[in-house]
């Protein structure tokens, strides 16, 4: 349907024309010209970890989405295997003070223009989601996932803590008891597993599957009324985003401690070291 060819796939505005095809492009934004609908591709390879331009470029398309009064959004990613490996370790490992700084601050921004949007969201998750790809995904109204991959918060498993408002963002999608056992032990949920928690709300047979399957929930809000929707949204996400507007320094504070912390700087080396000793 957002095919090429049979469809007119246009740039949202002019904002949109950055995403162009240029080197530092992350992010690609289609919009369906009959249901209004935007496709967000996450398209930094190899496996769409989190740094800061990528972070950057999806809050841009998020908000341009939302001044453009887009009719709803699908997150997914260009990747056949990767939805997202969550944040760029790169960006925290032995770190520019005044980037790692601007990072954290940008992907607190990102998490409330996403977590808050008016649209409804959906993410077609095609392929693994772990720590800041769940976070990203459980900030979605809905969830469709391909099989055989995982997604979880598995922070713990590396020895870091996810800051409150991921725990807060988990709480809220599959509720205290279930969080508190998948946080604890940094479990990443199998497709299978993820569904059977309600970690995700429907299992798709491919990436095509998932977009129709993304349109189909996005299409019963045709005949809702915009407003009363986005105000039933926020009345259940308000209070989470305000937590984090408010305390924005502190928790950039908090995340510089632990990001400066010998200890973590040691887990983060171990950590890169391991993700390239699978290979071999
Ligand atoms: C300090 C407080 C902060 C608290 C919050 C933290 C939230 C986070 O998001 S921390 C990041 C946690 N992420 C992970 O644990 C995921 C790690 N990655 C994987 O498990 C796998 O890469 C994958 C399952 C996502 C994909 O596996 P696949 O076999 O397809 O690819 P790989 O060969 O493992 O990776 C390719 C390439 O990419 C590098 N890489 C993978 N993940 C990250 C990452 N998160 N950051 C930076 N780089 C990453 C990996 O080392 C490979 O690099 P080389 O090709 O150079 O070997």
């Amino acid at each position: 349907m957002y095919s090429r060819t049979m469809l007119k796939v246009r740039t949202l505005s002019n904002n949109l024309k950055m995403y162009g095809s240029t080197s530092s492009n992350f992010v690609n934004v289609s919009v369906n010209d009959k249901s209004g609908v935007a496709i967000v591709t996450m398209q930094r390879e190899p496996v769409n970890s989190l740094n800061l331009e990528l972070i950057t470029q999806l809050k841009t398309a998020l908000s341009d989405l939302e001044r453009n009064k887009c009719r709803g959004m699908i997150l997914t990613s260009a990747s056949k295997s990767v939805f997202s490996a969550g944040l760029d370790i790169m960006e925290m490992y032995k770190p520019n003070q005044e980037r790692v700084r601007n990072f954290w601050l940008s992907l607190q921004d990102l998490w409330m223009t996403l977590y808050g949007c008016s649209y409804p969201s959906v993410a077609a998750i095609n392929g693994h989601s772990p720590a800041g790809g769940c976070l990203l995904s459980m900030s979605c109204e809905y969830r469709i996932m391909l099989p055989n991959f995982t997604i979880g918060l598995n922070e713990t498993k590396l020895g870091i803590i996810a800051p409150s408002w991921f725990v807060a963002t988990m709480k809220n999608t599959i509720g205290f008891r279930k969080a508190e056992m998948a946080l604890t032990l940094g479990f990443l949920f199998t497709t299978e597993e993820a569904l059977k928690v309600g970690l995700i709300d429907e299992v798709a047979s491919s990436k095509e599957d998932a977009i129709a399957k993304a349109d189909k929930f996005i299409g019963q809000f045709a005949k809702i009324p915009p407003q009363p929707r986005t105000i039933s949204k926020l009345m259940l996400r308000s209070k989470d985003i305000e937590t984090l507007r408010k305390t924005k320094e502190q928790d950039l504070q908090a995340f510089l401690q632990v990001v400066n912390d010998p200890k973590t700087q040691k887990g983060l080396e171990l950590y890169l070291e391991s993700l390239k000793q699978r290979k071999a």
